[in-house]
C-alpha cells in the first residue's frame, strides 16, 4: 500500500434497519417466515412470498467516500442523520447492509469512551488492559504507560477504582489511552466536547500529531467552526444520503442552508412590491432570495393582527450566510404583515449562545434610527439591522421581534425612562427560535486570529508604558 492510498475506502453504503411496531412482531418474524418454508418445502401449504413483520428504514443509502492518511474528514448532519450508524459501520461495530467498506489499519475509536473499562479495576489496571485490547504489546504498553497517565493527568486518582471518578476524569483516561495507540485511523464522535478547555486543547493538538504524522482523522461534530478549523473536507448527511461532500468551509454552509429551510427563490409575480410611493421611514435594503428562510413552520407568538411574513439572514451586500467569523457584520432582515393601524414599530432581535445565554439583543428604541410615526393596516414593515459579531468563535441562535409604541413618546424619547418605555411598549409578533448561525476564528492576512477572549469583545483600550528609575538602575549596576 503506498501513501496516497486511500485507508479508508467506503462505496454505495446502505443500512437497514428493521422497524417493529410491537414487539410480538419481533417474534412472528423469527418463526413465522422459517414455517412458511418448511410448508413450502414439503409442498402442503401455497408457496408465495413469506409474510412481513417490519418496516423497513435505511438510515443510510449509497454513502461514498474515500479517506487517505494525514486527511481529516468532517461528518455533520442533523440529528438522526445517520452519522452514528456511518461510524459505528467504520469502526466495525455494526455491519452495513449493502455496499463496500475497506478499512486499513488500526483504528482508535473515540465513540463510548471508556466502554472497555471495568469499573472496578483501578485506572492504573485498565489503562493496562485497555491498551493491551487495543493491540499495543505488552511491551508497548509498559513504554507509553507513564505519557498515557500524564496525558491524562488525573493526579492520585489513577490508583482509584475507575467507579470513583467523575465523569470527566473517566473520558480523560479513556481518551489518553485511544490517543496512545498509534492508530492510523481516529473516529471521534463529537468525544471532545467533554472535559475542560485544556484538555480539549491538548486532545485537539494531540490530533493534529497524530495527522502529521500520517493518520486519518474523522471527526462528527454538530459544531461547524470545529469542522473548518480541523478538517479540509466534510460531508454532509441529510436522511442517510450525502447531500454533499467538499471542501468543510462549503459543507457548513450547505449544512446550515439545509436547517434553514431555505426557500427557493420567489417567482417575479410574487415578490414584495418595495416600499415606494407608499413608504415611510426609512429606504430597507432587501437581501437576495437565497438568504431568505421558511418563517411559515416557524411558531409566532402575535396578538393576532401581525405576522412575520419573510425574514432572512445574511451579510452586508445581501449574500446568503449562516457562517461568519469573527468581527463580521450579520444582518438580519424581517417583513411584517400588520393588520391594524399601528404608530411607531419597534424591531429587535436577540443572539443566545449555545448555552441559552443573551449575548447581544438590541432594539431599534435603543439607536438612533428614522422610524415611521403611523403604519397603516394592511401595510408591510420591513425592517433591517446589521450587528457587528465581536463575539466569540461557536453556534448562536436568533429571536426577532415587532412591537409598537405611541408616536408621542417616540418623539420624546430623550426624556423617556427605561420603565415608561416598558409600560407602553406594545408586543406584536415574536419568533423565539428564528434561526441560527456560526461564527469562526477571524482571518487577518490569511492566518486564524482570535481577536479577543470570552463571551464579547467589549471596546477598550489598552496602554503600555516602561518606566526605569534610576536608583534601581543603580543597585543593579552595582551588583554587576
Ligand atoms: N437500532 C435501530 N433500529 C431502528 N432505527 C434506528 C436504529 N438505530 C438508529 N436508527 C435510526 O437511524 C437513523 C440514523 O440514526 P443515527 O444514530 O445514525 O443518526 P445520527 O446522525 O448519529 O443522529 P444524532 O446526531 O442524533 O446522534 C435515525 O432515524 C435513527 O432513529
Amino acid at each position: 500500500m503506498s501513501f496516497d492510498d486511500p485507508v479508508i475506502d467506503v462505496k454505495g453504503l446502505g443500512k437497514r434497519y428493521e422497524i417493529y411496531d410491537h414487539p410480538r412482531d419481533r417474534l412472528k418474524q423469527m418463526v413465522v417466515p422459517k414455517l412458511h418454508n418448511l410448508v413450502g418445502r414439503t409442498g402442503l401449504g401455497r408457496n408465495g412470498e413469506a409474510p412481513r413483520y417490519f418496516r423497513e428504514f435505511w438510515a443510510l443509502r449509497d454513502v461514498s467516500f474515500q479517506v487517505r492518511p494525514g486527511e481529516s474528514l468532517g461528518i455533520i448532519g442533523r440529528n438522526g442523520s445517520g452519522k452514528s450508524t456511518l461510524l459505528q459501520i467504520l469502526a466495525g461495530t455494526m455491519s452495513p447492509t449493502s455496499g463496500e467498506v475497506s478499512v486499513e489499519g488500526r483504528i482508535a475509536a473515540l465513540l463510548e469512551l471508556g466502554s472497555g473499562f471495568n469499573p472496578e479495576f483501578t485506572g492504573r489496571e485498565n489503562v493496562l488492559l485497555n491498551a493491551r485490547i487495543l493491540g499495543l504489546s505488552q511491551q508497548e504498553v509498559e513504554e507509553r504507560y507513564d505519557r498515557i497517565v500524564g496525558f491524562a493527568d488525573i493526579g492520585e486518582f489513577i490508583e482509584q477504582p475507575v467507579k470513583t471518578y467523575s465523569s470527566g476524569m473517566f473520558v480523560r483516561l479513556a481518551f489518553a489511552v485511544q490517543a496512545h495507540i498509534d492508530a492510523s485511523i481516529v473516529i471521534i464522535d463529537e468525544a471532545l466536547a467533554v472535559g475542560d478547555v485544556f484538555f480539549r486543547q491538548k486532545c485537539y493538538a494531540r490530533l493534529e500529531a497524530l495527522r502529521s504524522s500520517g493518520a486519518a482523522i474523522i471527526l462528527v461534530s454538530h459544531s461547524m467552526p470545529d469542522i473548518e478549523q480541523y478538517c479540509e473536507r466534510a460531508i454532509v448527511l441529510d436522511h442517510g444520503e450525502m447531500h454533499y461532500a467538499g471542501p468543510s468551509a462549503e459543507a457548513s454552509k450547505r449544512y446550515y442552508l439545509l436547517n434553514q429551510a431555505v426557500q427557493p427563490p420567489a417567482p417575479a409575480s410574487v415578490e414584495t412590491p418595495p416600499l415606494s410611493a407608499e413608504r415611510s421611514g426609512a429606504e430597507v435594503a432587501q437581501p437576495n432570495h437565497e438568504a431568505f428562510f421558511d418563517v411559515t413552520g416557524l411558531s409566532q407568538v402575535s396578538n393576532g393582527k401581525s405576522r412575520c411574513t419573510r425574514s432572512a439572514i445574511c451579510n452586508e451586500q445581501g449574500e446568503a450566510r449562516t457562517h461568519f467569523r469573527q468581527g463580521d457584520v450579520v444582518v438580519f432582515y424581517s417583513e411584517f404583515a400588520v393588520d391594524e393601524d399601528i404608530e411607531v414599530p419597534i424591531y429587535g432581535t436577540v443572539i443566545r449562545n449555545d448555552r441559552g445565554i443573551i449575548v447581544h439583543g438590541k432594539n431599534s428604541w435603543q439607536v438612533e434610527i428614522e422610524a415611521p410615526s403611523f403604519v397603516p393596516a394592511g401595510s408591510t414593515v420591513a425592517c433591517r439591522q446589521e450587528v457587528k459579531l465581536d463575539i466569540a468563535p461557536g453556534e448562536y441562535t436568533f429571536e426577532i421581534g415587532l412591537a409598537a409604541i405611541p408616536a408621542k413618546m417616540w418623539q420624546r424619547r430623550e426624556s423617556t425612562s427605561h420603565e415608561e418605555f416598558d409600560a407602553s411598549f406594545r408586543s406584536l409578533c415574536h419568533i423565539a427560535q428564528a434561526g441560527y448561525f456560526s461564527v469562526g476564528v477571524a482571518l487577518r492576512h490569511g492566518v486564524s486570529t482570535l481577536t479577543h477572549h470570552g463571551v464579547a469583545d467589549l471596546p477598550g483600550t489598552i496602554r503600555i508604558g516602561a518606566r526605569t528609575h534610576a536608583r534601581a538602575r543603580e543597585d543593579v549596576l552595582h551588583v554587576g
